[in-house]
């Protein structure tokens, strides 16, 4: 009997592959950052051929670790950065355009020239989504009209439209599977949360052929064999496996991932709850035909604010020497960090916001910085947690952590300070790898629901140890340099 589950996880700075074993513990774990390419400013691209060689670099890097041959893998997971949109030829495979990273703001006019024009209740309605650049939908439209050739050969029926799940999909299958997700449908603005299903209204107002989108499947089901000779049998976006992986299955659940960016999501159940304070309405996933809700907080700058501070100003070597740094000094010295590098996501949604460090004296030092980034990343957190404290009628009591920056336990520390809640980080904070691990081994029946939830661990608790004058005092200054930051450009 095959031993194992591979989990391909393409973030935004690397791609992972991680092998769990019947117990959801890893096996064996290989990781490889790419390159991001920032053409001008506000752009950000990766090369697409580049996300799948290392993809699958990493997938024989870790099989050789353990010493193992496909056979022992029961099924493979596919979880992914969202909304990045690629567009390549179906003859030759090659992509026509760089990935357009979810990051990029070189669609904020087009979204602008949609508000304008009043469409913003129409696409709320309709895919849950605020218009923002964000979104794959503008940044297709983007390709199609500056690509030299590209909206002809569309219309010919001869491009292809995916997220990176797609791309994979694709690649893995030698071409034969043009499919993808409900979570990662869900993150184009394309995409009828309620019908779910493409819709034909705002594929016409975008100028998008209907010709170049994949099948939208489940997301836990077989969809095919790898040319590898391994089932592929899961797939959600990064963010909605992390939830997934949290085993937050309750209604009211709530999660947070610190990666590149950071995100808040919870479990809203099967049904769609429309935010009043700016969050997104998004699907969380479906599985045996049910449908899963959530509110999402999306905040563009998390663990990059670690890693500007590491290659854009050296400050430090490595990202987790940050907490050393921070910890050098006894508080933030008055600094206030905002860093809306790509604009502000939920629950401020400027697009025009750009970074600032605000309460600079002649005794700032590289220490108050370093706390400034720290913190800036738990008050963004605590700006989205009380938007969906406003949308929900529970009462959030705890917020399950994980990501790359979640080891950090100075981040956690004040991040449950701020919050003045419990902050809870599990024994495997790789929850998106495993979330896809584990609709893998459900639809290949490696695992039983019934098993997962037992398998989930705490690994550590942060309470809330601030005085609320404090909370408070910080905050408020917060929500001030947050203001200053914003309609920049
Ligand atoms: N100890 C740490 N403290 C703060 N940030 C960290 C730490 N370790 C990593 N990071 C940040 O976390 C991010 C990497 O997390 P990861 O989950 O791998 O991201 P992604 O999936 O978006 O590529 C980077 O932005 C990095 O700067
Ligand atoms: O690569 P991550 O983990 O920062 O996730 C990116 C998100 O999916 C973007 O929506």
């Amino acid at each position: 009997m095959s031993k194992y589950i591979l989990s391909l996880d393409q973030g935004t700075t690397s791609s992972r592959a991680i092998l769990f074993n019947h117990k959801g513990q890893i096996e064996a774990i290989a990781q490889k950052e790419f390159e991001q390419i920032f053409p001008k400013p506000g752009w950000v691209e990766h090369n697409a051929m580049e996300i799948w060689s290392s993809q699958r670099g990493v997938v024989a890097e870790a099989k050789a670790k353990l010493h193992i041959e496909n056979s022992d893998i029961a099924a493979i997971g596919i979880t992914n950065q969202r909304e990045t949109t690629i567009v390549w030829d179906r003859a030759s495979g090659k992509p026509i355009y760089n990935a357009i990273v979810w990051q990029d703001r070189r669609t904020s006019k087009t979204c602008d020239q949609l508000k304008e024009a009043g469409y913003t209740d129409k696409v709320k309605s309709k895919t849950g989504l605020v218009i923002d650049a964000y979104f794959s939908g503008t940044k297709i439209k983007w390709i199609l009209d500056n690509v030299e050739g590209a909206r002809k050969k569309a219309e010919a029926g001869e491009l292809a439209f995916g997220t990176v799940d797609s791309w994979l999909i694709w690649n893995l299958t030698k071409g034969k599977l043009h499919i993808t997700d409900v979570t990662n449908a869900s993150r184009t603005m394309l995409y009828n949360i309620h019908d779910l299903d493409w819709d034909n209204e705002l594929l016409t107002l975008l100028d998008i052929p209907k010709s170049m989108l994949p099948e939208v499947r489940s997301c836990s089901e077989v969809y095919g064999v790898s040319s590898w000779g391994i089932p592929i049998a899961g797939i959600a976006g990064d963010q909605q496996a992390g939830l997934f992986g949290q085993m937050a299955l309750e209604l009211g659940m709530v999660k947070s991932t610190y990666g590149t960016g950071c995100f808040i999501v919870a479990n809203t159940g099967s049904t769609p709850v429309s935010s009043k304070n700016n969050l997104l309405t998004t699907i969380a996933w479906q599985i045996n035909g049910e449908t899963t809700y959530a509110l999402e907080g999306s905040i563009f700058i998390g663990g990059a604010v670690v890693q500007w501070l590491r290659d854009g100003l050296d400050l430090v070597r490595e990202s987790r020497e940050i907490e050393k740094l921070a910890n050098s000094v006894e508080d933030n010295g008055g600094i206030f960090l905002v860093p809306a590098f790509a604009g502000l996501g939920a629950p401020h949604w400027d697009q025009y916001a750009r970074g600032i460090i605000v309460g600079i004296t002649r005794g700032t030092s590289k220490g108050h910085i370093a706390r400034a980034a720290l913190e800036a990343i738990c008050y963004q957190t605590k700006d989205v947690m009380n938007a969906m404290q406003g949308d929900s009628k529970i009462a959030i009591k705890e917020l399950r952590v994980d990501g790359g920056a979640s080891v950090n336990n100075t981040l956690m520390q004040f991040q449950s300070d701020i919050l003045n809640i419990d902050v809870v980080r599990p024994k495997v904070y790789e929850t998106t790898a495993l979330g896809a691990a584990y609709l893998a081994g459900l639809a290949v029946k490696f695992w039983k629901l019934e098993d997962l939830k037992n398998q989930w661990q705490e690994d550590q608790k942060f309470k809330p140890k601030m005085e609320s004058e404090d909370r408070e005092e910080l905050y408020s200054r917060w929500s001030k340099a947050v203001e200053r930051s914003k309609d920049w450009l």
